[in-house]
């Protein structure tokens, strides 16, 4: 579904991604694990285009889209939960939905109720600000705003970030629900627990490059994750 080839990217003079492959198949997940800095979300931002390539080729489907910007990529599939969720704070959640929708050109009260009913829990707090919600709710409403674009391939970046211990498990029940739809998943993640139960492979960054590919139960090993992934288990 996702082809990955020779990926270059980075921030003016600035080289992040020096030519990362990956590939991704369709309804599948897979995680990627690096130290801070390797370059995860950069990564995830040139795939939705939100970061020029420099070079190297993304493939959708078999069809060339480094060069679309990130509204023809989320018509073709693509859909973005940013690192720290860049929910608007000051809008209602109801408003979050429906400026998420409107951008994306959907049928309102159709998407609209879509969304609700796989997140159910935001119904009673559509006319909450954003910024009021706790973290984990904040996490929905990012989730579930990403699901207005129906994207085929959701980008997640680091969505435990912020989130008490006790809604993780409830999120990734949530995100195996959204795969057992069909939903591919491409997931940047610190958290250990969470990347094991989700990903059907994990792919190490290291300075701009996929170095290394590992099955997801070599988590459970702590000299493996302590020397390729810098944290324990
Ligand atoms: N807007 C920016 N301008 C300049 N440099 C940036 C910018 N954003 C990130 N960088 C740098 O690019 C490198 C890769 O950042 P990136 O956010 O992709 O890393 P990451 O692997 O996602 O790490 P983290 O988990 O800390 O977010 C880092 O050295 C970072 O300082």
């Amino acid at each position: 579904m996702l082809e990955v080839s020779g990926l270059v990217s980075g921030y003016g003079r600035i080289g992040v991604l020096h030519g990362a492959d990956l590939s991704l198949a369709e309804g599948s997940c897979v995680g990627i694990l690096g130290h801070n800095g390797m370059g995860k979300t950069t990564l995830l931002r040139t795939v939705m285009g939100l970061l020029p390539a420099k070079a190297g080729r993304i493939l959708l489907d078999g069809a060339e889209i480094q060069r679309l910007p990130p509204h023809a990529r989320a018509r073709r599939g693509l859909g973005y939960v940013p690192q720290g969720r860049q929910i608007f704070p000051a809008l209602s959640v109801l408003d979050n939905l429906r400026f998420a929708i409107v951008a994306k050109g959907g049928d309102e009260a159709l998407v609209l109720e879509e969304v609700l009913d796989e997140f159910p829990e935001l119904r009673r707090l559509l006319d909450r600000p954003g910024g009021a919600l706790s973290g984990g709710e904040q996490q929905l409403l990012a989730l579930s705003r990403a699901l207005c674009g129906r994207p085929r391939l959701l980008l997640l970046d680091e969505p435990t970030e912020g989130i008490q211990p006790s809604i993780v498990e409830a999120m990734i029940d949530r995100i195996h629900a959204l795969r057992r739809k069909g939903l591919s998943v491409l997931l940047v993640e610190q958290n250990l627990d969470f990347i094991q139960a989700l990903s059907d492979r994990i792919l190490l960054i290291h300075r701009g490059r996929i170095t290394r590919e590992m099955p997801p139960a070599a988590l459970a090993d702590p000299a493996l994750v302590q020397e390729f992934v810098g944290t324990h288990a």
